[in-house]
């Protein structure tokens, strides 16, 4: 916030710890499903004071007025098809003839006792057509030309004893019919047209074609029986699933009213910017507006920007329903700020336990922009915490942009005991930071309030912490992929970055013949917190690590992977779950005192002997690359090593001894056209390939054989000249140290192949 004429004395409250981001979406979801489980406590009460059914217990639900509005929320209860299910009636498939199967018995005895001459020539396979039934006819109609046909004509007639009713697609299928013949089969004979019963209608069927009728017509032959699309019963909507289209069409079908969807009712969240600085511009402005807006024209105001971008973004969310609070000034004071927002939080006069009055409601969770970081105006944490009562769980997060974040959570106990908790979200006034701080925390959050913790997957006497460790984990976060950086990045000495990235896909050779996709990011430009342009194309969020963190140093090089958290949309799938998700795991490795080891490795280059230059440098860096950004892999030795006579001793020697200390995976690397670029694969080069392999074949404690044809064919579906080249792969050092040998050409595919189980044996067996 900024300075005011008559500025109070600064309040420096002590720092804060700075904790990192996933421990931080750890916190904001224990305490959101701490505050569901406040809620389930006094719902649970209510039902049983009440003695009702307790479906409304885990969320508070409501009906629509409009399908449209339904879509995107989550269903509160099972909605099931009632009876006869989808179709309600027996509905023809095709445009054809209903005919009775039973017809076809006697005709198939009688054709397959015919010789073959007069099956073709003389057998006559016809129907009388005694009836019409359009789709959208009901039953009755379809009843009455049968009923007139079986009751009042033909009766002494018996030449046409089989009968036919004239289906389209969709039809109702009369009673006692029990297939349908599409029309292409039949054709019609002897019609004079009218309704002259003397004259009676009749088709056949096509005679080339009633073999196959007579082979094929079963019953239910083109008929789609009663419920055979959605069966009664069937769930059609499920609790906790989110409405689609489909579910529109599925509930038309099985004629479900809108009083019967009862969904998830919406988070209320509001959102007030702070700060003296503000200039609030109508979002329906004119130009003229702009130019003649007073408070516009002094110098050092700036335009509210967080309010339009925090309110949409949370309309794009779909999880809640946003309110505008407006601007709090810091000339208001913390106290008279507090008040308002607790008004706000609870507003007076309504009842805070009952439900049927959401409309007048307090809201749910609270985000504020400006004045959290060190600034004499920066009163917001007393706000909260001195004016509200609330409790501070973070104020300060390991990361850039967002650093000053607070979160609070603020509760009331209710006249009946129970406990009312809002949640607080106090974000940095930068937009950026409070822009990406709203994603990653804000989001997740409100997606658990929104879809509640299903308690029904726990036992009915669940314990407080089991009901919250089980929202927690299976909370859903950003979808997450791996994307390499299209350029070099500087990183932050101090902080991990999130970067807003654009991504691309690539397509790539995968393992043999497999097509593979691999993401590629690029910077939005500079990544300043108050350049809303960084968040202009952005897809997700790169997590970067901070300086030191990596082999490189401080640049993270261009075709490093590092995790992207992609903005589109929350991950649908359990198996992305917070718990399972890359981001909470890089936190719990960091965490742990065990975590695995460094992968130290040691790169040994054989040359050829004429060539003067060879630089190791970038084999390193390269590999360094290759084992991604996030694998812990640093080269601790590097050695070059001649092919002349003495190679068989040499290299031996260079294993085994001091040169290779404290090295967890050597890898040999034969250059392929290391100095003079000229030949890919220059014979000196190729024999020396077989000549390591058969140098070091006997060196190994343990030959792995299967993992050498990994590289192999790992290299050579990215260089097909690889697989000229013989890769061994096996332990040595008395099994300290894993060895694996590779071409250059190559070198990118066999260490795909192989990095995920290198790091896997790493952390396992040589720790
Ligand atoms: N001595 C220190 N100063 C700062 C630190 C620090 O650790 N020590 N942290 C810096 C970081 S990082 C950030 S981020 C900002 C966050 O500051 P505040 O949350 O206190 O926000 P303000 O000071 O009120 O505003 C910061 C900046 O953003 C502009 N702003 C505020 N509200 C809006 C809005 N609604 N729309 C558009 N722009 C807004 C405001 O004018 C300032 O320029 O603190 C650093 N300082
Ligand atoms: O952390 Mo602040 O959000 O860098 O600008």
């Amino acid at each position: 916030m900024a300075m005011g004429p008559s500025s109070p004395p600064p309040v420096i409250s002590p720092q804060l710890p700075m904790i990192p981001v996933p421990q931080a979406i750890e916190i904001v979801l224990t305490e959101t499903a701490r505050a569901l489980w406040y809620d389930r406590q006094r719902r649970t009460l209510k039902a049983h004071y009440h003695d009702c059914n307790d479906n409304k217990i885990s969320t508070s639900s409501e009906t629509l007025p409009t399908h449209q509005q339904l879509l995107g929320r989550i269903s509160a209860r099972d909605i099931t098809a009632p009876s006869p299910g989808y179709p309600d009636h027996n509905s023809s498939i095709m445009d054809g003839y209903a005919i009775k199967t039973s017809d076809l018995i006697i005709a198939r005895e009688m054709y397959d006792r015919m010789d073959h001459d007069d099956k073709n020539d003389t057998y006559q396979l016809d129907f009388v057509i005694v009836g019409k039934v359009y789709a959208g006819d009901d039953e009755d109609d379809a009843h009455d030309d049968v009923h007139d046909y079986q009751n009042n004509s033909f009766t002494d007639s018996n030449l046409y004893h089989r009968t036919a009713v004239y289906v389209t697609t969709g039809a109702v299928v009369p009673p006692s019919y029990d297939a349908v013949i599409p029309i292409e089969d039949t054709e019609l004979i002897s019609r004079k047209g009218g309704d002259d019963k003397n004259d009676p209608r009749r088709m056949q069927i096509i005679p080339s074609k009633i073999k196959s009728i007579l082979q094929s017509t079963k019953p239910w032959t083109w008929i789609r029986p009663i419920g055979c699309d959605i069966s009664p019963g069937s769930v059609v909507l499920s609790k906790g699933e989110k409405i689609q289209p489909v579910h529109m069409a599925l509930m038309a079908q099985v004629g479900i009213g809108l009083d019967e969807v009862h969904v998830n009712r919406l988070p209320r969240v509001g959102v007030l910017s702070t700060g003296n600085e503000l200039v609030f511009t109508p979002y329906n402005n004119s130009r003229s507006d702009r130019i003649t807006h007073p408070q516009a024209q002094s110098r050092g105001k700036i335009p509210d920007a967080n309010r339009p971008l925090l309110l949409s973004q949370l309309s794009i969310y779909g999880n809640c329903i946003p309110m505008d609070l407006g601007i709090a000034t810091d000339d208001d004071g913390y106290e008279n700020i507090s008040r308002r927002l607790i008004n706000v939080l609870w507003p007076e006069n309504v009842d805070d336990d009952d439900d049927d009055d959401y409309e007048n409601g307090g809201i749910d969770v609270l985000i504020t922009t400006g004045g959290v970081s060190m600034g004499e105006k920066d009163i917001m944490e007393l706000v909260f915490a001195e004016g509200m009562g609330g409790k501070v769980h973070f104020g300060r997060l390991n990361m850039k942009p967002g650093k000053p974040t607070t979160f609070i959570t603020v509760d009331k106990v209710l006249g009946n005991g129970h406990i009312s908790r809002k949640l607080v979200f106090a974000l940095p006034g930068n937009p950026v930071s409070a822009s990406v701080c709203s994603e990653l925390l804000v989001r997740p959050c409100l997606d658990m309030l929104h879809t509640g913790i299903d308690a029904e997957l726990l036992s009915e006497n669940v314990v407080q912490n089991a009901f919250i460790e089980h929202g927690v984990n299976n909370a859903r976060v950003h979808e997450e992929i791996k994307a390499a950086i299209t350029s070099d990045i500087e990183l932050d000495p101090g902080r991990p970055e999130y970067r807003r990235v654009a991504l691309s896909r690539m397509s790539c050779n995968g393992d043999g013949d497999e097509h593979q996709y691999k993401y590629h990011a690029s910077c939005i430009g500079v990544q300043r917190s108050s350049r809303v342009l960084s968040l202009r194309g952005a897809d997700g969020l790169m997590i970067l690590p901070s300086a030191g963190t990596l082999a490189c140093g401080n640049i993270a090089r261009k075709g490093m992977e590092f995790p992207v958290l992609l903005y589109s949309q929350l991950s649908m799938s359990s198996n992305t779950c917070f718990k399972d998700s890359f981001h909470r795991e890089m936190w719990r490795s960091s965490q742990d005192e065990n975590a695995r080891e460094t992968v130290a490795l040691g790169v040994l280059v054989v040359c050829n002997s004429n060539e003067e230059v060879v630089d190791l440098s970038s084999f390193c860096t390269t590999l360094v690359t290759l084992f991604g950004g996030d694998t812990k892999v640093t080269v601790v030795k590097r050695v070059l090593c001649k092919v002349d006579k003495s190679l068989e001793q040499q290299l031996p020697d260079i294993i085994n001894g001091p040169q290779m200390d404290g090295v967890n995976v050597m890898i040999v690397l034969v250059p392929t056209n290391a100095s003079a670029n000229e030949k890919i694969c220059s014979s000196v080069s190729f024999k020396a390939g077989l000549e390591v392999a058969h140098i070091l074949r006997p060196i190994l404690s343990k030959n792995a054989p299967a993992l050498a044809l990994r590289v192999r064919s790992g290299a050579a579906s990215h260089d097909p000249m690889a697989a000229l080249f013989e890769n061994i792969v096996g332990t040595v050092r008395d099994n300290s140290s894993l060895l694996v040998t590779c071409t250059d050409v190559g070198l990118a595919g066999a260490v795909n192949s192989v990095k995920g189980l290198i790091d896997h044996l790493v952390s396992y067996a040589f720790e």
